[in-house]
């Protein structure tokens, strides 16, 4: 088999980078990472996403795929036979792109920002929508170990990055998650115990900094 090339296009404290991170992880694909500085943006990433110019980008065989659920979605299909993330039948594909897109509008959306960068009455209202929407993840989480059963799966790779920022949106939200979505929180846990998942998350406390640092950056305070 001729020698793959992959290349990842990235950015440290971006969850839709994570996403890519981690599906290569549990995969096992060797890849050059490529750090993004977003202020003055690489050549490659222009090319490579001329519509959006954003990360994550993944590079293979010298080919771009751009949008980190495509980007799972691809990895899933190119290396099928390790760790499957989507399922084989059709309607539990379905399902899981249902909570993949759950999370997509709901828990990564410009609005959740609000509860890191807003005051007053809008910062409670996003908050309240958000621990809404994370309790209903809760739920179909059910008694499950991961979304994906008994192995992590596709809506596991795409939501538990945005674990990384909940310590964030806790000390900014002044809320605890443990409190509010008990569940949830014991499943991110779990899922930081396998190493495709913690070798691809930064530090809470690191993003934590970072959302101060964007907060006085937009002027939110
Ligand atoms: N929907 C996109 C979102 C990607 C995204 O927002 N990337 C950000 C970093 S977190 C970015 O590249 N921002 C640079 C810009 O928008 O100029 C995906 O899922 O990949």
């Amino acid at each position: 088999m001729e020698k793959e090339e992959v290349v990842l296009l990235d950015f440290w404290a971006s969850p839709f980078g994570m996403r890519a991170r981690i599906a290569l992880a549990v995969k096992g694909i060797n890849y050059e990472h490529k750090e993004e500085d977003l202020s003055n943006k690489s050549g490659l990433l222009l090319k490579t996403n001329p519509v959006l110019k954003q990360i994550p980008v993944l590079i293979h065989n010298g080919k771009p795929v751009c949008e980190s659920l495509i980007v799972v979605q691809y990895i899933d299909e190119v290396w099928p036979h390790r760790s499957p993330l989507l399922p084989l039948d059709p309607y539990q594909r379905a399902t899981a792109r249902f909570w993949a897109d759950f999370v997509e509008k709901k828990i990564c959306s410009l609005e959740s920002r609000k509860i890191w960068a807003a005051k007053g009455e809008e910062h409670e209202a996003a908050k309240k929508e958000f621990i809404e929407s994370l309790k209903l993840l809760e739920g179909e989480l059910g008694n499950k170990a991961y979304f994906g059963g008994e192995n992590l799966g596709y809506v596991d790779v795409v939501l538990v990055p945005m674990y990384s920022w909940f310590y964030a949106y806790e000390k900014c939200g002044n809320f605890s998650f443990e409190t509010e979505c008990p569940k949830l929180v014991a499943w991110a846990r779990r899922c930081l115990e396998q190493e495709s998942v913690s070798k691809s998350l930064p530090d809470q406390e690191k993003i934590y900094e970072y959302a101060l640092q964007l907060k006085k950056r937009f002027g939110f305070e």
